[in-house]
């Protein structure tokens, strides 16, 4: 399968997506609103994801999607404001929308794991966004548990021309690219292949409460990697990893998050692109990521992205530190 109309379909709504994020942050600033699990969320993650349903919805409609979010919230009387600037935001982009049809967009991301399926989610890293750090708009393709194709717009990764905005794109057996947010042109992208660990990055999350920083920097000691650990909002550590800017991505649960399992939105788009940059991406047990099961990883216990070739060594380290 090459997977074109999905590609050209995918691309041009993580970029319109991409846009309002933008657009948000820079005529109603960074505000947001706490949901039930006290995360935050603002007009853009809502807006974002009505973008990409509308679009899944009209061209695959036989496809369910899989998104982070959710409407519910918005029929809080004292969410008005917000419901509103979310419709402007979006019929900005699509002049026929109303509100009933952007709620109905946006509830549309509700959908069950099927044979074949779309996950995304409209801003990962929404923490990093209202920072004014990196986020990530993110949406895969699976079918068959398996994710087949991949597309992170990173509006804030730097670029090498001193620019910023960066698309990641990759599909089963076609390699990874990159190209600018507003541009066209691809450029192949491959995982940095060293294995001294004295001359590796790893990364992690910005945020202490994602993962284990003490089980992550022990993990750093068995290895001998040296280097302070790069830390980056969202998804685009994937990003990072596929282009040879870092080489290992730890996800370690905290004790106290033992039991919370990982969103599938929040890493099957990094998965395929650092695979299909030469990487590797497994549990901390060495087992593949299993996208058959739901919205949540619950076949596997955090996540372990590097180059490939330190990948087994990075296992050992991490078996040893549990
Ligand atoms: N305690 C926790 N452990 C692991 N992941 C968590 C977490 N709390 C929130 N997250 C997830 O971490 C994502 C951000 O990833 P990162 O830490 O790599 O920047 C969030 O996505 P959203 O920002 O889409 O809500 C959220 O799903
Ligand atoms: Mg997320
Ligand atoms: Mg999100
Ligand atoms: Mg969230």
């Amino acid at each position: 399968m090459s997977y074109q109309p999905e590609k050209q379909l995918a691309l041009k709504i993580v970029k319109q997506a991409a846009k309002l994020c933008q657009r948000v942050q820079q005529t109603q600033g960074r505000k947001a609103v706490q949901k039930a699990d006290t995360s935050p969320v603002t007009v853009a993650d809502f807006g974002a994801q009505a973008i990409l349903c509308q679009g899944l919805m009209e061209a695959f409609p036989n496809d369910p999607v899989i998104g982070e979010e959710d409407a519910t919230l918005l029929q809080q009387p004292e969410l008005e404001g917000v419901r509103r600037q979310i419709i402007e935001q979006v019929q900005h982009s699509i002049p026929a929308a109303t509100p009933e049809k952007v709620i109905d967009w946006i509830n549309w991301g509700n959908g069950k794991v099927a044979q074949r399926y779309w996950t995304l989610d409209p801003i990962d890293g929404t923490k990093g966004f209202i920072r004014g750090d990196q986020y990530a708009v993110a949406l895969a393709l699976v079918e068959e548990g398996e994710v087949k194709l991949g597309v992170l717009a990173c509006p804030a990764f730097p670029r090498e021309d001193n620019g910023k905005g960066v698309i990641f794109l990759a599909i089963r057996g076609q390699g990874a690219v990159e190209m600018p947010l507003d541009g066209e042109t691809a450029q192949q992208i491959k995982v940095d292949p060293s294995s001294n660990f004295e001359q590796l990055y790893r990364i992690e999350s910005v945020e202490s409460v994602h993962s284990d920083r003490q089980v992550q920097t022990a993990i750093d000691q068995r290895l001998g990697l040296t280097s302070i650990a790069k830390q980056m909002d969202s998804l685009a550590k994937y990003g990072a990893i596929a282009r040879g800017d870092a080489h290992v991505y730890t996800r370690v649960p905290l004790p106290q998050f033992e039991g919370k399992k990982e969103n599938i939105w929040d890493h099957a788009a990094g998965v395929i692109i650092v695979e299909e940059a030469g990487g590797r991406v497994t549990d901390l047990d060495g087992k593949p990521l299993d996208f058959s099961v739901g919205a949540k990883l619950s076949n596997n216990r955090g996540v372990l992205a590097t180059n490939s070739v330190i990948h087994s060594q990075v296992l050992a380290a991490i078996q040893q530190e549990q």
